[in-house]
């Protein structure tokens, strides 16, 4: 498989309102900016309810921003992009369909030629370590084999983004901690730009290049914290440690102002 072409993202005072059920107007996000370079690792952390899928939603296309702008490449973001590939938690596989079967699927949809295609779902279902599991269908699948053929599928279709919504929240810690290092060893080869929603600290610091901390009430970005850390990065080394307790730290007055405003403390 060839490199993968990256993309840059930008956002520009990004407001998002919701209409609650009741009527009232509800602000997901305030004036947000953020710089997301070409080929970047960035993970979202927060609080519930601060935003983050709504922000990672604007971004593929999911959503449309009340004001403000959302920009993939200097292209106002307006729908879903078929280079810019969402992950989710749920996995998302077609149950009729084996593996190599929803691998195919988004280079079918491509028109990709049918021996081609072939090749380069093989080869990214070899990247993920699932070349002997090709004719399995997703039942017969663990959780984290069934997030690693959706990760193939992503891959095949050589995304420049990725954006995943919290891809290992229900799996076990054992296959967490196993995807989280494949899926750096695919980034690092591959260097797309990845944008991760994760409510795990430790996973934000052992994955992204930045973490963006975000607060509710209304959303909005309180802090980005460059990891400045090398890969591999060891769970239990020192410098570890001490970026996880700069992060907790952060956390943690997150989650004060939050209550002190929901309770008017
Ligand atoms: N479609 C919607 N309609 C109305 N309100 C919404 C909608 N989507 C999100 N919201 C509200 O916007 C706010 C942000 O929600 P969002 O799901 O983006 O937060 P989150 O940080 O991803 O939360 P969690 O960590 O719990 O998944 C919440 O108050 C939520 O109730």
């Amino acid at each position: 498989m060839s490199e993968t072409p990256v993309s840059k993202i930008q956002l520009r005072d990004v407001e998002k309102r919701f209409r609650s059920a009741r009527g009232d107007q509800q602000i997901a996000l305030s004036r947000l900016d953020l710089d997301i370079k070409a080929g970047e690792f960035v993970c979202l952390v927060g609080p519930s309810g601060c935003g983050k899928t709504t922000l990672i939603n604007l971004m593929a296309g999911f959503e449309k921003p009340t004001s403000g702008s959302v920009l993939i490449d200097g292209e106002p973001v307006t729908a879903p992009n078929p280079d810019h590939i969402m992950i989710f938690q749920d996995y998302g596989l077609y149950p009729w369909r084996t593996v190599l079967g929803n691998v195919l699927f988004g280079l079918q949809a491509r028109r990709v030629p049918a021996a081609q295609a072939r090749e380069k779902a093989l080869a990214a279902l070899e990247m993920v370590g699932l070349s002997q599991s090709i004719d399995k269908h997703p039942h017969e699948l663990s959780g984290g084999m069934k997030q690693r053929a959706s990760i193939a599928r992503a891959l095949a279709v050589e995304p420049s983004v990725l954006f995943m919504d919290e891809p290992f929240a229900a799996l076990d810690a054992f296959t967490r901690l196993h995807l989280q290092d494949e899926l750096l060893r695919i980034w690092t080869e591959k260097k797309p730009t990845v944008v991760f929603v994760t409510h795990d600290l430790d996973e934000a610091i052992a994955l992204g290049q930045r973490v963006v901390l975000m607060a509710p009430q209304p959303g909005r970005i309180q802090k980005v914290l460059e990891v400045n850390l090398p890969h591999p990065r060891e769970r239990t080394d020192q410098e570890f440690a001490t970026f996880r307790k700069r992060l907790f730290t952060e956390f943690h007055l997150v989650h004060q102002q939050a209550a002190a405003v929901e309770y008017q403390i």
